[in-house]
C-alpha cells in the first residue's frame, strides 16, 4: 500500500474514481441550469435573455420546426389565463417556449397586417416590439385589447429587471374600469383587509363603517367607540361648509398691477364673469367665491365651489382654467405661472385649510353615559378629559401642530378612505381635526365629546369610487354613486360618516390611553412574527443573551399609572410570561 500514491488520504483509483464522478454531477448541473435560463428568458438576466433568443431565432428554418410544435400547446394553456375572444385564441401565442420567436421584421410584419395584428403574437414576440420601440409598453392593454393580457406583458417585460412574484395578485381583476382612470403602468393589484365598525349610530341611521387597514387593532377600538357612542344614544352630524377649492398663481410686471387685479376679482359684476364661465365647465361645479393674496408681484386667487357628489378636483381645476382666461383678457400682462400654486391647498399641510375649510367641514358630538366609560371605555371621566386637555390641546400646541389637535383622526379618515376609493393622498388636510372633551350633566359625571374636522375632501363618485370593491363599501353605506335628488348630499353625508367615525375613534384611544391599555391591546391584535421569526431566531442564536427579553414575547398584563405619590413619577410595570422570566 505503501507504494501507491496518495491524494489526501485516498489510494489513487478510488480518487480518480472520485474526480470523473465530480466532473459527471457538475455536468448534469449545468445542463439542468441551462435548460432553466432558456425557460425563464424573460427573467432574472435581462441582457443575455431576450438578444439570444432573438439571435437563436434568426435561422428561421429551425424556429418555424420549433414553432410548429410548440403553439398547440402554448394556445392550450393560454385559453385558460386570458380573457381572450373566440376569434383571437385560433392565433394567440405566449411566451413559454423562446425559441419559438420569430425574428422581429416578420413580428412587425404581422404586428402591422391589421387591427387585431397583435393579437397574432406571442407575449415574447410582442415584448421584442417593445423593445424595438414599435409598441408603447403603456399602451399594452389598448394594443392587446385585453387588460389582464396587457398586464401579463408588462410584468414579463419587468420581470427582466426585477423580481415580480405571482403573490403580488393581477387575476380576475376588472381593469376595464382602471385603465384611463385610475392607474397607469399596471402590473396588478394589492389586496388590503377590510374590516368593519359598528353599528354606527348617526343621526338616527345605523352604518356599518368599512375600514381598509393593516394596523391591527385599529378596527377594534373604533368599534368599541361606535359600541359606546350607541350606548349614549348614538353621534349627532352637522356640515358646515361645502366647497373644493383651487387656487392658482399669477404673475404681474409690478405689485401695482398685481393689486388693481386683486381689486378687479373684489368687484361683484368681475365676480359674476367668473362665475358663469365657471359654471359653463360642468352640471354640477359651481363656483361660490373667489379669495385672493398679493405677494410682491405674485397673485394667488382660490376659487371656491360646490362640486355635487364629487370630490371635485378635476372639476374645479378645470372651472378655474376656464375662469382664468376671462382675467387674462382684461389683464394681458398677466402670466398664468401655475394652475395650483399652493393656495388650494391640495396634499400638504396648511394653515388655511384648517382656518377657511375645504371639501366639506363638519361637527360631531356625542354624549356617553358614566357607567358606559366605566364599562365599555374602562377610565373614568375625569381621566379622559383631563388626557385630551394635556395631550391633544396642550401636546398639540407645544408640537406647533396645525390642525392635529387630536389623537389618530388620520387612522380613521386614511381606513375609510383607502376602502371607499378616495385619494388616499387627501388624508393630509382631510385629518386636520380638534377633538373636545367636557364632564357633562348635572354633577359632570358624563361625558361630552366632539370633533370638528374642517376640510374633509370626499365624494361617492368619480376617482377610485368607480373600482368594484370601492363601490362595494360604499354600498354598505348607502352612498354609492350620485345623488339624484339631491345632488351633493351622497358625498356630504359620507363626510358626516368619516367625521363620527373619527369620534368613535378618538373615544376609544383616548380610554385606551387614559387607561394605560395601549401596549397591551397591540401587542394583542397588531403584532405578528411571520416575517421576521427567522431573523429573530438567528439575532438569538448569533448574540446568545438569554438574559436579554426576546422581541416576541408578549407581556400578559400591564399596570399602567402606578404612581408614586411622593415624587409624582408614573411608572409602567410589565408583567412579562413566565418563559421570558425564565430566560
Ligand atoms: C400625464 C403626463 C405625464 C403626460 O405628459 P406628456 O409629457 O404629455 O407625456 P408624453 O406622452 O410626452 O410622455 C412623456 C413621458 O411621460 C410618461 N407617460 C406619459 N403618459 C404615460 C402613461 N399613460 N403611462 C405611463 N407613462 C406615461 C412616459 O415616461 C413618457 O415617456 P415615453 O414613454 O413616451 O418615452 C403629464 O401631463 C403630467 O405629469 N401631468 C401631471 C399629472 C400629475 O402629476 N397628477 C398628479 C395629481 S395632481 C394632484 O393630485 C395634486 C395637486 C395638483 O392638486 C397638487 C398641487 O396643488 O400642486
Ligand atoms: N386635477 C387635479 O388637480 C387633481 C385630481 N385629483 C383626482 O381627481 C379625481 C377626482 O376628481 P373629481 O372632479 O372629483 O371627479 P371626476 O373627474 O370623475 O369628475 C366627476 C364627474 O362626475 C360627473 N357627475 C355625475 N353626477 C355627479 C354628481 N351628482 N355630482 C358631481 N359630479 C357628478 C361630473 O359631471 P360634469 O362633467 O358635468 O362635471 C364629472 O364628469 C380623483 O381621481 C383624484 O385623485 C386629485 C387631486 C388633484
Amino acid at each position: 500500500m505503501g507504494s501507491f500514491p496518495f491524494i489526501d488520504g485516498f489510494p489513487i483509483v478510488t480518487s480518480l474514481t472520485l474526480v470523473v464522478g465530480l466532473v459527471i454531477i457538475y455536468l448534469l448541473l449545468d445542463g439542468r441550469r441551462n435548460q432553466s435560463s432558456n425557460r425563464n428568458q424573460l427573467g432574472a438576466s435581462p441582457d443575455s435573455s431576450h438578444c439570444e433568443c432573438y439571435k437563436d431565432n434568426n435561422d428561421v428554418s429551425s424556429s418555424l420546426e420549433l414553432r410548429k410544435s410548440s403553439v398547440d400547446s402554448q394556445d392550450a394553456s393560454s385559453k385558460s389565463s386570458h380573457n381572450i375572444s373566440d376569434e383571437s385564441e385560433a392565433v394567440l401565442r405566449t411566451s413559454d417556449d423562446s425559441s419559438s420567436l420569430r425574428p422581429l421584421p416578420e413580428c412587425l410584419k404581422i404586428y402591422k397586417s391589421s387591427r387585431d395584428g397583435c393579437l397574432a403574437l406571442s407575449d415574447d414576440e410582442i415584448i421584442s416590439l417593445v423593445d424595438a420601440n414599435h409598441i408603447q409598453a403603456r399602451n399594452l392593454e389598448k394594443e392587446l385589447k385585453n387588460f389582464e393580457r396587457g398586464v401579463v406583458v408588462r410584468r414579463k417585460l419587468i420581470q427582466r429587471h426585477t423580481h415580480v412574484s405571482e403573490e403580488l395578485s393581477y387575476k380576475s381583476y376588472d381593469y376595464s374600469k382602471v385603465f384611463g382612470a385610475c392607474c397607469e403602468n399596471v402590473i396588478g393589484f394589492v389586496g388590503v383587509p377590510i374590516g368593519v365598525a359598528g353599528p354606527l349610530l348617526m343621526d338616527g341611521q345605523e352604518y356599518q363603517v368599512p375600514m381598509a387597514t393593516t394596523e391591527g387593532c385599529l378596527v377594534a377600538s373604533t368599534n368599541r367607540g361606535c359600541r359606546a357612542t350607541y350606548l349614549g344614544g348614538g353621534i349627532r352630524t352637522r356640515v358646515v361648509f361645502d366647497a373644493m377649492t383651487r387656487g392658482p398663481v399669477v404673475r404681474f410686471p409690478s405689485a401695482i398691477r398685481a393689486t388693481e387685479a386683486l381689486k378687479w376679482l373684489e368687484n361683484s359684476m368681475n365676480f359674476m364673469k367668473l362665475k358663469r364661465e365657471f359654471d359653463a365647465s360642468s352640471r354640477f361645479a359651481r363656483l361660490l367665491s373667489v379669495q385672493s393674496r398679493v405677494a410682491g408681484r405674485f397673485l394667488f386667487i382660490r376659487f371656491s365651489a360646490k362640486t355635487g357628489d364629487a370630490m371635485g378636483m378635476n372639476m374645479v381645476s378645470k372651472g378655474t382654467e376656464l375662469a382664468l382666461k376671462i382675467l387674462h383678457a382684461d389683464f394681458q400682462d398677466m402670466e398664468i405661472l401655475s394652475l395650483s400654486g399652493n393656495y388650494c391647498t391640495d396634499k400638504k399641510p396648511a394653515a388655511l385649510n384648517w382656518l377657511d375649510g375645504r371639501g366639506k367641514s363638519v361637527i360631531s358630538e356625542s354624549i356617553i353615559p358614566s357607567s358606559v366609560v366605566q364599562k365599555v371605555l374602562k377610565t373614568s371621566v375625569t381621566a379622559i378629559v383631563e388626557l385630551n386637555i394635556a395631550k391633544n390641546l396642550v401636546g398639540s400646541a407645544m408640537a406647533g401642530s396645525i390642525g392635529g389637535f387630536n389623537a389618530h383622526a388620520s387612522n380613521v379618515v386614511s381606513a375609510i378612505f383607502i376602502a371607499t376609493g378616495q385619494d388616499p393622498a387627501q388624508n393630509v388636510c382631510s385629518s386636520n381635526c380638534i377633538t373636545l372633551m367636557e364632564p357633562w350633566g348635572d354633577n359632570g359625571q358624563d361625558l361630552y365629546i366632539s370633533c370638528t374636522m374642517p376640510s374633509v375632501e370626499v365624494g361617492t363618485v368619480g376617482g377610485g369610487t368607480i373600482l368594484s370593491s370601492q363601490a362595494a363599501c360604499l354600498k354598505m353605506l348607502g352612498l354609492s354613486g350620485p345623488n339624484l335628488s339631491q345632488p351633493g348630499h351622497n358625498a356630504r353625508t359620507l363626510a358626516s360618516v368619516v367625521c363620527a367615525t373619527v369620534l368613535a375613534g378618538e373615544l376609544s384611544l383616548m380610554a385606551a390611553l387614559a387607561g394605560g391599555h395601549l401596549v397591551t391591546s397591540h401587542l394583542k391584535y397588531n403584532r405578528s412574527d411571520s416575517n421576521i421569526a427567522a431573523s429573530v431566531a438567528s439575532h438569538q442564536q448569533r448574540s446568545s443573551l438569554q438574559t436579554s427579553l426576546p422581541n416576541l414575547c408578549v407581556p400578559s398584563k400591564v399596570q399602567h399609572k402606578h404612581v408614586d405619590d411622593e415624587q409624582k413619577i408614573t411608572m409602567n410595570v410589565i408583567d412579562l410570561p413566565t418563559e421570558c422570566k425564565q430566560s
